[in-house]
């Protein structure tokens, strides 16, 4: 590996199954002990990719490398990936530590007890070695199939949605100790999730795909904060999109009233454009200052509560507001912005 190739480069992949695209131009790079997770809807495409990474689905146009390598057409065992997929395969037959011991077939037999020995120790589960797939929980397979695949000490661990089985807690707890594991390691990670939650809770960088598109490749924090695509604005962080019109000096006038952008705005005045707002960006007016909504639905969240507001123009908005201050569906409500930085989208980008 040179000293600026990236773990993983994936350049304009694209994937179809009978002629029908599932991946188109796809993108990204890892470095080495990344942790990057493809985020997106059901059937947009993340899983092929992934596929295709681990050298199990052949791409019909595109690169990927690894280690510096052109890997696109490589076998699957010469990638020197790990793999944990949703349905765990693990050998019915063989105990837990026959499981682990599977994958470490080219070591010398020496040193193949004691790299099971410590794959077994890093995941908790000296006391189930002999114990088979069958005697174990859920969560202690999902241990194993982590286990097996993090004994031949890959660089780089594939993971395609490893937790959907499991419920919430152990979700969250397997997820944090295997993101806190890999950086100890330094082990990179692509994980495929369609769960937001899990994707910024392990990963250092997230992929949001979209029919067979990878639309932005970011940290989490700017995915939110700097959508590059009114898709991404939507679905991460619920944002909803204002019809708002560009007036002089970089500012947009929009039914809650004028907002200042604090960057130059790509957009001439009296151009017509969106402005994303999230939830915690609208906040109760006081007095008569804001708009007044309808309340059309609220979902109780804990300490605050998703309302979904309609203005009288008919633009549907999401706000966060206190749960102890919840309102009910038919309430009239007054809001207005609360927005730290403005995000602007053409008016007629898909969402
Ligand atoms: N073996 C296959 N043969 C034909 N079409 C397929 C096959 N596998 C996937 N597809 C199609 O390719 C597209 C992408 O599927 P893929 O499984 O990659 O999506 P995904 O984002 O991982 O979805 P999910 O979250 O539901 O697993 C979908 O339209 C799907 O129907």
């Amino acid at each position: 590996m040179t000293a600026t190739a990236p773990l993983l480069d994936v350049a304009q992949l694209h994937c179809a199954y009978a002629g029908h695209a599932a991946v188109v131009d796809a993108s990204l790079q890892l470095q080495p002990g990344e942790l990057g997770c493809l985020l997106g809807p059901s059937g947009c495409g993340k899983t092929t990719l992934l596929r295709a990474v681990a050298g199990l689905h052949v791409p019909a146009a595109g690169r990927i490398r690894l280690r510096g390598r052109d890997a696109t057409t490589l076998a699957p065992e010469q990638r020197g990936l790990g793999f944990v997929f949703q349905d765990l395969a693990l050998f019915p037959h063989l105990s837990v530590a026959g499981n682990v011991l599977f994958g470490l077939h080219r070591l010398p037999r020496g040193e193949r007890r004691s790299r099971c020995d410590e794959a077994l120790a890093m995941l908790g589960l000296e006391a189930l070695a002999k114990r088979y797939p069958h005697e174990l929980s859920g969560g202690q397979q999902q241990r194993v199939a982590l286990a097996r695949s993090l004994a031949p000490r890959p660089d780089l661990l594939l993971l395609d949605e490893p937790f959907s089985s499991l419920d919430a807690d152990l979700r969250v707890r397997l997820r944090e100790e295997l993101r806190a594991l890999l950086k100890t390691l330094g082990i990179a990670a692509l994980l495929v999730t369609h769960d937001q939650e899990e994707a910024f809770g392990f990963a250092d960088t997230v992929g949001v795909m979209r029919a067979g598109r990878l639309l932005q490749w970011a940290p989490g924090f700017e995915l939110y904060h700097r959508p590059a695509d009114p898709f991404v604005a939507s679905f991460v962080g619920e944002g909803r999109l204002l019809p708002a019109t560009v007036l002089a000096g970089d500012r947009v006038r929009t039914a809650l009233g004028e907002l200042q952008s604090a960057l130059p705005l790509a957009f001439p005045p009296g151009t017509d454009v969106r402005v994303l707002l999230r939830p915690d960006d609208l906040v109760a007016g006081d007095g008569d200052s804001g708009i007044e909504a309808t309340v059309d639905a609220v979902a109780f969240r804990g300490a605050e509560s998703l309302h979904t507001l309609r203005l009288d123009d008919g633009t549907v908005l999401a706000a966060l507001f206190p749960s102890h201050r919840q309102k009910a569906p038919g309430e009239r409500v007054r809001v207005r912005t609360d927005l730290a930085h403005v995000v602007v989208f053409a008016s007629d980008a898909g969402t």
